[in-house]
């Protein structure tokens, strides 16, 4: 399946000793950067202005997110400047309330504000990386085409993710265009962990575990290692819950497990996507009920997850607010999935120190996450209900033996920080 497939993948720190997001070794930003980042209900832009004080990239000078993109959402485009002020707020109708319609809603917002800036590169969140692909590259044709190919390994991304290439190449003509992979962090898991019980044949091919999210796992590496340094380099669970969710093990910063594997379908319930599955599911929906490829595809990624377990939303806003039991039942379900592969996560690094979340969900639905803390208090993580309620960065009580934390992702700064390792190498 894949020219190179089977080459042992060299293991590399996600993040070079000292360097954080924002910050660059060695290089200055002298001109402006965007980043793109189209999630399965989302597309996040921002604008970096060029400057920074020493070899620090300064803050999003704005960023925008259209988020409830698809079916039954409310879809609405925010633009919010560098210091959360809004500067622009308006609802998505028609065409709109599509990935490629947000985008477009987004660069002729940017457009409009003929501000002067000069655009020096457009760093892409890509999601699927192959086993090529394990750090950030510049993208040409042959790139491209080869990055179609995972198209139908992540449908609800990857179509989007290389959509806003195209629409950035041709709103930006001449100007280098980055691609930053959600797979590259976990390139340093174990051959075992990275193996499906396959004949060997197919790991070679490529079929194999790669994992997901990983821009967003580098930019919480980042953070925790500036707030707790000593536990940043213990072992640590993060948990990247949002409209996609996965959960990472890591050690000294590095990938070890990862809840995501060939594609982003696998793992934890997830707004329109099952998680974890009996393959065998897919073989009698096939032989016994007569479904097309196409018609599982759309079962498994668009219908299923809370939608499908509620039959009210994919929306967590959406399901906290419904009286209905099956809604309750859908986040009751999408707990204990988190707490399952909590306690597996935590076999796969022998113990842990310390558990972060962020996403969407983590990051701003505290009575979920207050449910999960209990659930997993076994486990030696003691919440502490006020400063979790209170959106404190540290949730556990002082004495708690594992802690527990929320840290707001940022995948931006670390597209953006990407971007310009390479436009400068
Ligand atoms: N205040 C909130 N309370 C509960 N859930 C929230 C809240 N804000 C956002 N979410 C949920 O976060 C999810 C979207 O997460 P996000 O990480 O932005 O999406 P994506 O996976 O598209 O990047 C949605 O399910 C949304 O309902
Ligand atoms: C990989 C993935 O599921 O991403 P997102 O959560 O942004 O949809
Ligand atoms: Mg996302």
């Amino acid at each position: 399946m894949h020219p190179r497939a089977g080459r042992p993948v060299p293991p590399r720190r996600a993040l070079q000793a000292g360097a954080l997001p924002g910050q660059v070794q060695g290089l200055r930003l002298t001109e402006s950067l965007l980043t793109l980042n189209a999630g399965s209900s989302s597309i996040k832009v921002a604008l970096f202005a060029a400057g920074g004080e020493g070899d620090a990239l300064p803050a999003a000078r704005w960023s925008g997110q259209a988020d409830g993109l698809g079916a039954e959402l409310k879809a609405r485009l925010r633009v919010r400047d560098a210091q959360g002020r809004t500067l622009h707020d308006a609802a998505l109708d028609g065409d709109r309330r599509s990935h490629q319609g947000a985008l477009a809603a987004l660069l002729e917002w940017h457009a409009q504000q003929g501000g002067g800036d000069r655009i020096a590169a457009v760093g892409h969140r890509i999601v699927h990386g192959g086993v090529n692909f394990v750090a950030p590259v510049r993208i040409d044709d042959a790139v491209l085409a080869e990055l179609a190919a995972f198209e139908p390994l992540a449908p609800l991304h990857q179509p989007h993710n290389l959509a806003g290439v195209r629409a950035a190449m041709k709103a930006f003509d001449g100007v280098p265009q980055v691609a930053c992979f959600d797979t590259a962090f976990h390139s340093t898991q174990t051959e075992v962990n990275r193996r499906f019980a396959l004949p060997r044949a197919f790991h070679d091919a490529g079929v194999r575990r790669y994992g997901f999210h990983g821009l967003s796992y580098e930019s919480i590496v980042a953070q925790f290692t500036r707030l707790a340094p000593e536990l940043a380099d213990k072992r640590v669970i993060v948990a990247h819950l949002g409209n996609g969710a996965s959960m990472c093990a890591m050690a000294q910063g590095r990938s070890v497990a990862t809840t995501m594997s060939f594609s982003p379908l696998d793992g934890l319930t997830m707004g329109t996507r099952c998680g974890h599955l009996d393959a065998a599911v897919v073989l009698y929906l096939m032989r016994s009920r007569g479904m097309s490829a196409e018609q599982v595809e759309a079962l498994l990624f668009r219908e299923s997850g809370l939608l499908g377990l509620s039959g009210v939303s994919s929306d967590m806003r959406e399901l906290e607010a419904s009286a209905a039991p099956e809604a309750a039942e859908a986040i009751a379900h999408f707990i204990e999935q988190v707490v399952q592969h909590m306690g597996s996560l935590a076999a796969a690094l022998r113990g842990v120190d310390a558990v972060i979340f962020t996403g969407g969900i983590g990051e701003n639905a505290s009575a979920l996450r207050e449910r999960i803390l209990e659930e997993c208090d076994w486990l030696g993580v003691h919440v502490d209900a006020a400063a979790n309620g209170a959106g404190h960065a540290r949730l556990t009580t002082p004495e708690s033996p594992v802690s527990a934390w929320m840290l707001r992702t940022d995948e931006e700064a670390v597209i953006a920080r990407h971007t310009v390792q390479v436009i400068s190498a």
